[in-house]
């Protein structure tokens, strides 16, 4: 399965079927009246959010998404069957715009549904129309048209934390160090070639996401490497975890490391700059206590939280575990406050509607 967190569909609901303009015919019944049936709606096509999906490859390959019509409407007040719908799984977290670039859905709950086009109503048959002046009318009516269009999806991954650092300072050994998931390590940059999400459990029974997103160089938020597609997996995170090799195996100084991630940041927009952030000094076994002295002397001017760690063999990941959680349970409390405000603010809304009426 390939990575694809953007694509281009054409979209196009079934149409309404006919409305039928029929009369009853039988025997000994002289005048029938009329006896047309409905035709039956378009198909929708509709996204549902899956839990299972973490790619919009499927999207990719089909390109369209095409629904049937509903069927025509018949004799004997027998109404067209709907046209099928299509129903296709994307994963939590997808956007879906219209061609001007509008938000129309964005899918974050398992289960959440989007009509991303809706099926024509059928026409109504004859029989509909007979009045006490009119008793036999021929006309019917046509079935509408199904909603069609060009529909962009965009995948922004939904994590409570993210990752980010060069590439090789050991994210994806961290990663698979406190989650579930198991990502590729080696000792060459850029062994992460799409973002990893792993479910961190804690204590509590409960836990985090983390997305690791593919190492960062100079110059991606302008596209030039990996990592300017990957980051807006991050934008919706409670906290960003700004890994840096502490040991400098590549040659960078810590100082340099962290410039470097700052200014992919800052390039990418606010909504990354404004995220709390903590540093983390990755490799600490490798290091000698002068060394880590030099470090924490340096960095002190910079105002940032940070921690030290060793991914490998797990020193000070506990404690950055339980600084995480709080964070995340911090945003989380805090959102789910501005809901319950907002549903208030609605209630409220809707009393002064109401007294106003009655007044
Ligand atoms: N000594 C030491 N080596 C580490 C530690 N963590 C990671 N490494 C090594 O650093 C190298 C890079 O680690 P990765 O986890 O692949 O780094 P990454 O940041 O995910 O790299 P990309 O996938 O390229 O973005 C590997 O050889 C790891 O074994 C650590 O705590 N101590």
């Amino acid at each position: 399965m390939r990575f694809i967190d953007e694509v281009k569909v054409e979209v196009r609901a079934g149409n309404g079927g006919k409305g039928c303009s029929s009369f009853r015919r039988e025997k000994y019944v002289p005048r029938g009246g009329p006896d047309g049936g409905d035709g039956g709606r378009g198909g929708h096509v509709i996204f549902v959010a899956s839990e299972r999906k973490n790619t919009l490859q499927e999207l990719y390959l089909r390109k369209r998404l095409i629904a049937k019509n509903g069927q025509s409407g018949m004799g004997s007040d027998c109404h067209g069957k709907y046209g099928a719908d299509v129903v296709i799984e994307v994963p939590i977290g997808t956007i879906v715009k219209d061609e001007d670039g509008h938000i129309l859905a964005d899918l974050s709950e398992d289960g959440e549904e989007f009509f991303v086009a809706r099926g024509g109503a059928g026409g109504m048959g004859n029989a509909r129309f007979a009045t006490s002046t009119n008793r036999a009318p021929r006309y019917c009516q046509p079935g509408m048209e199904g909603e069609q269009g060009i529909r962009y999806l965009e995948l922004k991954l939904m994590a409570d934390v993210g990752l980010v650092g060069l590439p090789n300072a050991g994210k994806s050994t961290l990663l698979a160090r406190i989650s579930n998931a198991r990502p590729k390590i080696a000792d060459y940059p850029f062994t992460t070639i799409k973002p990893m999400l792993g479910q961190v459990f804690m204590d509590d029974g409960d836990g985090f996401v983390v997305a690791d997103i593919p190492g960062l160089i100079e110059g991606a938020h302008e596209g030039k490497g990996l990592g300017h597609r990957f980051l807006r997996h991050i934008e919706r995170t409670a906290v960003l975890l700004h890994m840096v090799d502490a040991a400098c195996e590549d040659g960078k100084s810590v100082r340099e490391q962290i410039e470097e991630i700052n200014g992919e940041l800052e390039g990418y927009g606010k909504t990354l700059v404004e995220k709390p952030r903590l540093l983390v000094f990755n490799k600490c076994d490798a290091l000698l206590d002068e060394e880590r002295t030099a470090i924490e002397e340096e960095i002190a001017t910079m105002g940032l939280e940070t921690y030290f760690i060793s991914a490998v063999s797990g020193e000070g990941v506990k404690q950055l575990l339980h600084r995480i959680y709080d964070q995340v349970l911090q945003l989380r409390a805090k959102l789910a406050k501005e809901a319950a405000d907002k549903e208030v603010e609605k209630a409220d809304m809707i009393e002064e509607l109401n007294d106003s009426f009655e007044k």
